[in-house]
């Protein structure tokens, strides 16, 4: 039998098994599957999926995250933030702001520290992606796909697709807790369009500095928040004219509250919390 030690973190609810790789070492091939199964419930340790906090070329710390499906992410907004406070307090790092890789770019983190700990982390997300290509979504080559109509299970909607270094597609709801997050989130994720599969983000505007959000997360179903959505979710309010540029947007999500600014440079930041559950062993 072999094992490695987790942590378990969350930021909002969002939970994965953290795995330290600068200590552990797991087969390539086994990842995907070890994902699914330390996220499992009943016979796992129970989680979103999985995160590796991975040694880099060309940063102090890499993040990979794979979902409980077993699907690997190409970034994670609320992973980015435990994967900070992780490297800072366990050493990593030693500086308060830092690089970190992950599969779509490198983006900087600075962590805020209360005697000791941190408890909340800011990322600097970078650019969101806007062109058909980037997202990616099939059809017509176009700058940016805002408030496009689109026709789902026969039915028209208009949406807006922004890439965080990974896909999102946005549907404004007069109601949030009216989302049809079980019924039309999966509908969506899967929809052949999206060549690489899509998080399927839900939008109330509270007014132009608050906004209500939930998440069918690609490979994961619903959890309780999703940092590159959120961000994703400012940038698209942004170009559908409901918030403004340079102004810090509170986005409320069913696990509590991230804050997002998109700048008139082009940069999405993010802050918010981050905090760790548990450390254990885990036998496969
Ligand atoms: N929860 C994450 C996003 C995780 C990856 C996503 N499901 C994908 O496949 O793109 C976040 O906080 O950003």
């Amino acid at each position: 039998m072999k094992k490695f030690n987790f942590t378990k973190m969350h930021a909002l609810g969002n939970n994965y098994i953290y795995v330290d790789m600068f200590k552990e070492q797991i087969e390539e091939e086994r990842l995907a599957s070890l994902a699914v199964s330390v996220s499992d419930i009943y016979k796992g340790i129970g989680s979103d999926g999985m995160i590796l906090i991975c040694p880099s070329e060309v940063a102090p710390v890499k993040m990979r995250i794979f979902n409980n499906d077993g699907s690997e992410g190409r970034n994670c907004g609320n992973g980015l933030r435990c994967v900070a406070k992780y490297a800072y307090e366990n050493g990593i790092v030693e500086s308060e702001q830092f690089a970190i890789e992950t599969l779509s770019g490198i983006v900087q983190a600075y962590v805020h520290i209360d005697r000791g700990i941190v408890e909340e982390v800011t990322i600097n997300m970078g650019k969101p992606r806007l062109s058909r290509e980037q997202i990616p979504m099939k059809g017509e080559s176009v700058e940016s796909i805002v408030n496009e109509k689109a026709t789902f299970a026969g039915q028209e909607y208009n949406i807006t697709a922004v890439s965080m270094g990974n896909p999102h597609v946005i549907f404004y709801v007069d109601y949030i807790e009216e989302a049809p997050l079980t019924t039309l989130g999966p509908i969506v994720e899967k929809d052949e369009r999206f060549p690489e599969g899509v998080n399927v983000e839900f939008v109330e505007v509270v007014n132009e500095k608050e906004v209500h959000f939930r998440v069918w997360e690609r490979g994961s179903g619903i959890t309780q928040a999703c940092g590159t959505g959120a961000c994703a979710a400012v940038v698209s309010s942004v170009l559908n004219d409901k918030v403004e540029r340079d102004v810090p947007v509170v986005v409320h999500l069913a696990g509590g509250d991230l804050t997002i600014e998109w700048k008139s440079d082009g940069d999405v930041f993010m802050k918010g919390e981050a905090k760790t559950v548990c450390k254990g062993e885990y036998y496969y």
